[in-house]
């Protein structure tokens, strides 16, 4: 089967745009995008777009001009608009450059799409390009979820790259290009081994295809097979970030108990998961080494100490505990934060808080049946069994509590006030709520309106708050 009929066939089952509407082909000159230009020009008339060129002039090489106007007299051969953007030398930044004419370049192609109404930009990357990408971002030693290759269509803002020559190698294109007698530019930087795509490409995986000739499609399935994994996973991963960690504004919370009890590959996937997440627009990011570090320090260190981080960051310990934030945020003394751990406790249940302590939720009869010890506090209550699970967490900004033996509600940060409780232990308090949120118990601090007399009223359950610390 030829390649035109190949890439026909692919192009169907892409499905990523509709006869005649107006897509974009990005054409530097080199022989891939001149194959991608041709193929398409090629199609079928039914899932035949309406073909523009777009090309960046870097004005980086001696050849960029040549390169312009061998793109410009394709637009001419294929009877199809083309429009070229210039970067001129003097917008040219001191480093950095690839990353900059890289953004230039998709920077042009989205405000091109967008002015002549297109959703699609093609761009000519390949089964090589792929390769070259996972086997450099596996040495490189990139997160698992980055080790994975191109996508067909990466979606950006209201335009989509779509790059549909993914699964045909370097060597179809080039037969392709000599039989089609198609004319391109070669690029000199393509073979200078100061690149480490270059090295790659010339030199370390032609070694390894002498190893295993089918090395690039083992490599593709092994990025896929990730990629299955990592998706089957997300989903308990996300339940288990929402137990155990809270995203404050400056800083990352993880609950450390919760934590180390799960299973240290978990432990793992849950941190790395939950620092991406948090630190997404604020290149917070720690790597694979510094994960297991912090994991190593939560589980040996003692209670109130410190850890520092790279990228001015700080892991700082609090009982059970836990906040990563950059160093000039002293959040957990001078910012208000709010921890979402959260607790359910349904009737005849106890579960475990921290230091020891634990809560459990009696029926009255039970409760008799039983024999307190010491160390217990107790609140009565007459709730029905539809105001359950109750909820135990620590403190959020604005809560609220009608106090027994007072009217009217009371901010609980003004008891803790009242109390003279420091502001560091605050956030260590338990608060119980019912069902419906409203506040019933702030164990050893205040019982609500809400909580019964054992004397002169009738009961129905019982909280009961057991710790070692009485
Ligand atoms: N100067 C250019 N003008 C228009 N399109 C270009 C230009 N340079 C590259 N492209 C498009 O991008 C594709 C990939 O090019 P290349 O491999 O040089 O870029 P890359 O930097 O490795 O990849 P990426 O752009 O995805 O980061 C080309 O096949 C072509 O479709």
């Amino acid at each position: 089967m030829d390649l035109l009929q190949q890439f026909t066939g692919h192009i169907r089952m892409l499905d990523a745009w509709r006869q005649n509407e107006p897509v974009i082909v990005a054409v530097s000159g080199g022989v891939d995008s001149v194959v991608l230009l041709d193929l398409m020009h090629g199609l079928p008339d039914d899932i035949k777009p309406n073909i523009s060129i777009a090309h960046v002039n870097h004005h980086l090489r001696g050849i960029s001009d040549e390169e312009e106007s061998a793109v410009r007299t394709l637009g001419e051969r294929y009877a199809v608009p083309c429009y070229v953007h210039h970067w001129k030398k003097e917008d040219h930044p001191d480093s950095g450059i690839e990353k900059a004419a890289r953004d230039i370049r998709y920077g042009f192609f989205k405000e091109l799409a967008l002015q002549i109404g297109s959703r699609t930009v093609l761009t000519a990357h390949h089964k090589d390009d792929q390769i070259e990408t996972i086997l450099m971002k596996l040495v490189r030693g990139s997160a698992l979820e980055e080790l994975k290759g191109m996508s067909d269509k990466r979606a950006d803002g209201a335009v989509t790259v779509v790059r549909p020559l993914l699964p045909f190698k370097k060597s179809d294109l080039l037969s392709y290009a000599g039989y089609r007698q198609l004319q391109w530019e070669e690029d000199e930087s393509n073979t200078s081994e100061k690149y480490t795509r270059n090295r790659f490409r010339q030199s370390i995986i032609p070694l390894l295809k002498m190893e295993n000739p089918a090395l690039e499609d083992h490599l593709i399935r092994l990025t896929e097979d990730l990629d299955s994994l990592l998706r089957i996973s997300a989903p308990r991963i996300e339940e288990y970030k929402k137990e155990m960690l809270s995203f404050e504004e400056h800083a990352l919370c993880i609950s450390i108990p919760a934590l180390i009890q799960t299973d240290e590959a978990l432990q793992r996937r849950i941190l790395s998961s939950g620092v991406k997440e948090w630190s997404k627009s604020q290149a917070y990011m720690l790597g694979h080494k510094h994960i297991q570090i912090i994991i190593d320090w939560l589980k040996s260190s003692h209670p109130n100490t410190t850890l520092d981080l790279p990228g001015e960051l700080i892991a700082e310990r609090m009982y059970d505990r836990c906040m990563i934030r950059k160093k000039e945020y002293d959040s957990i003394h001078q910012v208000e934060t709010e921890v979402k751990i959260e607790k359910k406790l349904a009737v005849d249940q106890w579960i475990e808080l921290d230091n020891g302590s634990v809560m459990g939720l009696l029926t009255y009869e039970s409760f008799k049946a039983r024999k307190s010890s010491q160390n217990e506090r107790h609140l009565f209550l007459g709730i029905p069994p539809h105001n359950t699970p109750l909820t135990i967490r620590h403190r959020h900004k604005g809560d609220k509590m009608t106090v027994r033996g007072m009217t009217g509600t009371k901010k609980v940060k003004d008891i803790f006030i009242d109390q003279k409780i420091p502001r560091k232990d605050r956030e260590q308090i338990w608060i119980v709520t019912d069902s419906t949120g409203r506040i019933l118990w702030v164990p050893d601090i205040k019982e609500s309106a809400l909580s019964l007399d054992p004397i002169t009223d009738t009961i129905s359950y019982v909280l009961v708050y057991k710790t070692t610390e009485y």
